[in-house]
């Protein structure tokens, strides 16, 4: 068995309790109870909803400076056979928001004791795979009144290796919208067809043509993503099935593309109630802003962290992944970063196994540039 580093063992603790967003109940605990082992320190702990704000005031502060982390779980059923795996099942720490919360608990315990100059502001936010904590969290009381002045995150990378951090300026992570659409026909006997309008079949067709928009309605040099992750239909192998439903998530690089997408969308669901002679309901669930890293404090960590021993940094191009945290950083200058995790297993897959030694990578790394950032003199942007 691999060493187990310090932060590691409250990751594999967490690791076994992912929640789904919004219940993250017993993760809000653990951290809560984590606080607590810090009594007569100087924290500001509040609490909104399944997430949590801590404030370290600073000695003599200048500006807030802002960390976020992610809390929740997805419901995937966990293989990994870890002896920590998930006793939550069918739910797992699949996209390392375990790695994320270990992290930020390990920067906030370091500026317990080495308390810098500037507020520090850690964020502990729900329900970041859906719907979505961190635009409500923006409009909280509690926001407005600890507002960090710059923002920081980071998300695991299983394809790079540890010591590696990845990010550019600009545009990181893809506009998203989920998508779910429910069909709604006759359903009847197997065996009379002709009396019903089948809508597996007709889901089945619509999943067919929703794959043509992206290829032949997005210019081939811009990018946009829709999949379908899930679809539910009918009742047992010899009935016609009368209700289907489909569940996907759409990506764009820009908003326009993603109006253009959904237009494209909805003529197609128009041209499935047309053509099967059925109900057809469109519901595009939650949307999150693209993560767009701010250029000068962007550019600023990557030189930064380049010159850390032990780290690497990689200019990598956009993702289509989506993150929540790019409300954040629409409203508060700031940077996202990817971390390398070293994974055979990539994100919300059933075996991810990131090597914990990232860990320490990053809290080294983070709180490092938090208390150069803060004893900078410059902290224009
Ligand atoms: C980093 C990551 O994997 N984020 C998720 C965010 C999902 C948002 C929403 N539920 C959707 O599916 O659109 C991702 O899948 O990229």
């Amino acid at each position: 068995m691999a060493k187990v580093y310090p932060f590691s063992s409250i990751r594999r603790e967490l690791h076994e309790i992912p929640e789904p967003g919004f219940k993250e109940f017993k993760t809000q605990k653990y951290i809560l109870d984590y606080l607590n082992r810090f009594p007569g320190k100087r924290l500001e702990i509040k609490t909104w909803k399944t997430g949590i704000f801590v404030r370290i005031p600073g000695e003599n502060p200048t500006i807030t400076i802002g960390y976020r982390t992610d809390i929740d779980g997805l419901p995937i059923q966990e293989e990994t056979g870890l002896p920590f795996t998930s006793k939550h099942k069918p739910f797992m720490h699949a996209c390392g928001h375990d790695f994320h919360m270990s992290i930020a608990l390990g920067v906030l315990t370091h500026f317990i004791d080495h308390p810098i100059d500037d507020h520090l502001l850690f964020i502990f936010q729900p329900a970041e795979e859906g719907p979505g904590g961190a635009e409500p969290m923006l409009k909280t009381d509690i926001m407005k009144e600890w507002k960090p002045d710059i923002i920081t995150a980071l998300h695991i990378a299983p394809e790079y290796p540890v010591g590696t951090i990845a990010l550019k300026e600009g545009l990181l992570f893809a506009n998203t919208s989920e998508l779910f659409i429910d069909l709604k026909g006759k359903g009847g006997h197997a065996a009379y067809p002709h009396e019903t309008n089948d809508m597996v079949v007709a889901a089945c067709s619509l999943v067919s043509q929703l794959q043509t928009v992206v290829s032949r309605n997005i210019n081939p040099l811009d990018s946009g993503v829709i999949t379908i992750g899930k679809i539910t239909g009918g009742t047992v192998q010899n009935i016609i099935a009368e209700t289907a439903r489909l569940e996907g998530t759409i990506r764009t690089l820009s908003v326009s593309s993603m109006e253009k997408v959904k237009q494209r969308i909805e003529q197609l669901v128009e041209g499935i109630r047309a053509g099967y002679q059925c109900e057809a309901v469109i519901d595009y669930g939650s949307m999150y802003h693209e993560v767009y890293n701010e250029q000068k404090l962007t550019r600023e960590f990557m030189d930064y962290a380049a010159a850390k021993p032990g780290v690497t940094v990689h200019e990598c191009t956009e993702a289509m992944t989506g993150e929540d945290f790019g409300y954040m950083l629409k409203e508060i200058p700031g940077f996202m970063f990817w971390l390398g995790v070293n994974s055979e297993h990539g994100l919300h897959h059933s075996m991810l196994s990131p090597d914990e030694k990232a860990i320490e990578v990053a809290i080294s790394l983070i709180t490092d540039y938090f208390t150069f950032k803060s004893s900078s003199t410059d902290l224009s942007l």
